[in-house]
């Protein structure tokens, strides 16, 4: 494993340097790798895995709308593609890819699957961690790890297509067969990852959970509402509003962090920008700090997982789903930034050229 240092810290990680794909191919040789669940994780890693060149089968409920994908996607009925029973009987590791609460409901099918020597591989710590409300325990004689992927499902697939890679973290939380760390390192590298990083179940459950509900995806969108508001409180327009915190944010600012760094973007940006964020950087830091305190708090009790749980056990889920992120669609934010969009450049029509 490769020591890199992370600030001052120094971390063992996992490269596709030193774990070729030409490895990994051959330490799974012998193995069928069963993805249980075709939703946004499902595609992404089965695709990446059978275009590496492993032996991948799919399972999915039959007469779904995700079978249909299948089946789009290439796979075939009977060939590689089967009910998540068969699935889970013929797969010498199961990809345990339905949603956190789905897989609550598929435990016992999996676990009578599970028989000794088998793997149990999870893209996420909240089953095994969070067993006292899941249920999720698995048998001994099985290994069971993890590869989460950071990010979506969807960007794992477009980043493999073009050549690219998302990181992701590894983590064993029981080896049986004493081959768990193979299993897991060469599955990393065979659903597209870029480089891998050690954690354990629990660590991985309660970061992830921590950032989408923060920065990645609720901080988010809350300071978004919050900074559009003002400004329209105070006369400004939805364009300019829309202009000044979400699309200059996306299209201009994020790619240059992203490239190198916050203070690389902050030094591409003009000296009275840089005045104002350095200053003002603090104040958001001290208001944001409890809140992220109490978040936290509420991932690690166990409330977090509580709430969605039950909140994903009721029938009514998906419409209930549908109504909130509608209501985010229509509110006049969203909808200015539905027209701004439309005016990128490169989402106008072409002009005809005159010949
Ligand atoms: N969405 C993402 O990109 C990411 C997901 N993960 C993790 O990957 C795993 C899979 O997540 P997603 O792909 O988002 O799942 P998803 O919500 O898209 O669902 C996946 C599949 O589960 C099936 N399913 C749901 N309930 C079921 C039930 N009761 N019986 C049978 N099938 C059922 C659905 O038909 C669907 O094919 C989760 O552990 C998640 O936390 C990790 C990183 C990112
Ligand atoms: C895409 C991802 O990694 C998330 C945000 O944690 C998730 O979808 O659960
Ligand atoms: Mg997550
Ligand atoms: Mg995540």
């Amino acid at each position: 494993m490769a020591k890199l240092k992370f600030g001052n810290v120094e971390e063992e990680v996992v490269t596709r340097e030193e774990f070729p794909l030409e490895k990994a191919v051959e330490v799974l040789k012998d193995e069928t790798i069963a993805i249980l669940g075709y939703g946004v994780q499902g595609p992404g890693q089965a695709l990446n895995l059978k275009d590496n060149g492993f032996n991948v089968i799919v399972g999915q409920r039959k007469d779904s709308k995700t079978w249909e994908k299948a089946v789009a996607d290439g796979w075939v009925p009977g060939k590689d593609l089967f009910e998540l029973e068969e699935a889970c009987e013929r797969g010498t590791i199961l990809q345990y890819l339905l949603s956190d609460a789905g897989q609550i409901a598929l435990w016992p099918t999996v676990k009578k699957h599970l028989t000794a020597g088998k793997a149990l591989y999870f893209s996420h710590g909240f089953g095994v961690t969070f067993n006292e409300q899941t249920g999720i325990v698995p048998p001994k004689d099985v290994d069971v790890i993890l590869v989460a992927p950071k990010g979506s499902g969807t960007s794992l697939r477009r980043l493999f297509l073009e050549g690219k890679g998302l990181n992701s973290s590894y983590a064993i939380y029981q080896d049986a067969t004493g081959r768990a760390y193979e299993r897991v390192v060469a599955l990393g590298i065979g659903v597209g990852s870029g480089y891998l990083f050690q954690t354990d179940f629990k660590k991985e459950v309660y970061s992830d959970l921590t950032g989408e509900r923060g920065i990645l995806m609720g901080a988010l969108a809350g300071m978004f509402e919050a900074q559009y508001q003002v400004l329209r409180e105070n006369g400004h327009s939805p364009s300019e509003a829309f202009n000044e915190t979400v699309e200059e944010l996306t299209q201009s600012l994020m790619p240059l962090v992203a490239e190198n760094g916050m203070d690389w973007m902050y030094a591409n940006c003009s000296t009275t920008a840089q005045r104002g964020a350095l200053d003002w950087r603090h104040r958001f830091r001290d208001a944001a700090l409890p809140v992220f305190k109490q978040l936290y708090e509420s991932v690690s009790s166990g409330n977090e997982a509580r709430i969605t749980i039950e909140a994903n056990r009721q029938s009514d889920y998906r419409v209930k789903l549908e109504e909130e992120l509608k209501e985010m669609r229509e509110s006049e934010l969203w909808q200015a930034g539905a027209t701004v969009r439309q005016l990128r450049p490169e989402r106008q029509p072409q002009e005809d050229t005159v010949n």
